[in-house]
């Protein structure tokens, strides 16, 4: 009695169940989440990663990434900062417990955005997320989208397009993912993602209004 009772409680103090969006990069995950949380802006808080990555023109440090160097990635990844970490594209990627308690304490919607080694680490924690994989039509169509967002060195496309084709398959892997979306048309993409998530939608807005 007494341990169901704590368990409810934490739960309730743990806040709602996070999102793990995923899938290969080009496929059109920042485009959904920055629709869906403008959208929701009172329900999903993301979940700031570090990255060694240099800035895109536009992004900002501290909203879009925590900007670093390597080595001052590392030395928090040595000190036990981050829950997850990889190399992708030859940068450091990583969720620190920080940034996701931040959107924790304020009872919003976790959302990381992390490539496909995130998915297994943190499957091997106590997150116990939502897992999403956003998936392009197809290879081809991934390929345009990374050439017309004119971001990528020719180097990363080829990189970005290797990892690609594993976490195509990594998406088709049974048990991985709770939805799998293709993006092809975006609005028909967006609506299959706010269908996924009305019931998570819904519990938090039915929280805040009762606080
Ligand atoms: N359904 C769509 N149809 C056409 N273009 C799209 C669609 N969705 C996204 N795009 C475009 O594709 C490009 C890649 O999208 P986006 O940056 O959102 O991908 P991503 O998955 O977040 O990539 P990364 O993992 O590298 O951050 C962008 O230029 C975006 O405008
Ligand atoms: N494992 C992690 N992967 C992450 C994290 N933050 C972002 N990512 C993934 O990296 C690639 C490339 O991102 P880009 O911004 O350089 O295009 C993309 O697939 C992201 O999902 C993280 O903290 N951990």
């Amino acid at each position: 009695m007494y341990m169901r009772h704590f368990i409810r409680l934490f739960s309730a103090m743990a806040g709602p169940r996070p999102l793990v969006f995923s899938g290969p990069s080009g496929a059109g995950k920042s485009t959904l989440l920055k629709k869906l949380m403008g959208e929701y802006d009172s329900v999903f808080g993301f979940s700031v990663s570090h990255t060694t990555r240099k800035p895109r023109p536009g992004e900002q440090n501290g909203i879009d990434y925590h900007y670093v160097s390597r080595e001052e990635m590392q030395a928090g990844i040595d000190n036990g900062d981050f829950i997850e970490s990889a190399e992708f594209s030859g940068n450091l990627y990583g969720t620190s417990k920080a940034a996701v308690q931040a959107v924790q304490a304020q009872n919003l919607i976790c959302i990381l955005d992390i490539d496909m080694q995130g998915v297994k680490n943190i499957k091997k924690t106590d997150l116990n997320p939502l897992y999403i994989s956003i998936q392009p039509p197809s290879l081809e169509v991934l390929e345009e989208r990374l050439r017309g967002r004119k971001t990528e060195s020719e180097e990363s496309v080829q990189k970005r397009l290797r990892a690609a084709k594993a976490d195509m398959e990594f998406s088709k892997e049974p048990k991985v993912f709770d939805v799998v979306i293709i993006n092809n048309n975006l609005e028909e993409a967006y609506g299959s993602l706010k269908q996924a998530l009305q019931e998570e939608i819904h519990k938090v807005k039915k929280t805040k209004a009762s606080s």
